[in-house]
């Protein structure tokens, strides 16, 4: 049977999974997108040739609902789509913060809800994707989940109570990764090289290192252990980072984001 997927509020993750979608072999035909803006109705049309519809309409159409808007915006979405969700809908949310109590308890009884957090390299099919079931969801939702969010990179399982700390590890993720090489390249400017050389070492740099980490088998410690060279440079630049507090930095700044998670879950901002 044909699975429809719609996705609510196709901002840039929306997009990003709608992409995804259609390089992994999804039917343009099959998949809906709804936006508040008709201009962004058309830019979708014309880049993917998927149909954008009415919130109201995409529930109606489709099995599986994606809701792809703000944390602000979701108890909106949602009264606007609750007369028109009926249970046997998937509803799938992939806003920080919005628990599945909060969204199962504006829509029918029994509506099976799954919370899942991505991140933007599913633009790249390098996603990662943190699932939780709520309280209707079944083994088979949950699959079916992993079937959409797998296609775009790797998903994982956990407890909903762990989603608020994988929001700040891991859909948050990939920003601190872009401060980090911003950051040194600005310090390959101050040494003295052209920015476009400074970018791409540092780019390549982190490539290297991401494979390192994902194929050798090592653990972090030993591959810096490899790199720290007695006497050598490496270690007189990781002093600098240990004096400046930057691993206490990383720290707080990741309770920080999981912080505003859990506050993002009232849906008020
Ligand atoms: N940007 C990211 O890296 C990630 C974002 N998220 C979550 O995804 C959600 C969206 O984030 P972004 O894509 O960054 O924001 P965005 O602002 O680019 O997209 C949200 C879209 O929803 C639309 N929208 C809002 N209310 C609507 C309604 N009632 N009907 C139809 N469309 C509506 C907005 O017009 C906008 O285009 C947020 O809840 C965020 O927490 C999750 C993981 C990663
Ligand atoms: O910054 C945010 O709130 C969203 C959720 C995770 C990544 N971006």
């Amino acid at each position: 049977m044909t699975q429809k997927v719609a996705v609510l509020g196709t901002g840039k993750i929306g997009e990003a999974l709608l992409s995804g979608m259609i390089r992994a072999g999804w039917a343009p035909a099959d998949l809906l997108v709804t936006t508040r803006r008709a201009e962004r109705a058309e830019e979708l049309r014309t880049r993917y040739g998927v149909d954008p519809v009415g919130n109201a309409e995409a529930a109606k159409q489709a099995d599986t609902l994606i809701l792809a808007c703000k944390p602000q915006d979701m108890g909106a979405l949602l009264d606007e789509l609750a007369p028109h969700v009926a249970p046997d809908r998937l509803v799938i949310s992939a806003a920080a913060g919005i628990t599945t109590a909060f969204i199962e308890e504006r829509l029918a009884e029994n509506t099976p809800v799954i919370r899942v957090m991505p991140n933007t390299p599913v633009l790249v099919d390098e996603g990662m994707s943190v699932i939780s079931a709520g309280t209707h969801a079944s083994r088979e939702h949950l699959t079916h989940a992993e079937d959409i969010f797998g296609a775009v990179g790797k998903t994982l399982r956990v407890p909903e109570t762990q989603q608020d700390a994988c929001t700040a590890l891991s859909g948050s993720g990939p920003a601190y990764f872009y401060y980090l090489v911003e950051a040194m390249t600005d310090a390959g400017i101050l040494l003295g090289l052209p920015r476009d050389k400074a970018h791409d070492l540092i780019v390549q740099a982190a490539i290297g290192a991401a494979v390192m980490l994902r194929d050798s088998g090592e653990h972090p410690v030993k591959l810096r252990e490899n790199v720290t060279s007695p006497a050598g440079t490496t270690i007189n630049a990781i002093r600098e980072l240990e004096n400046h507090g930057v691993r206490a930095a990383l720290i707080a700044a990741l309770e920080a984001a999981r912080d505003r998670s859990r506050q993002l879950a009232s849906g008020n901002g």
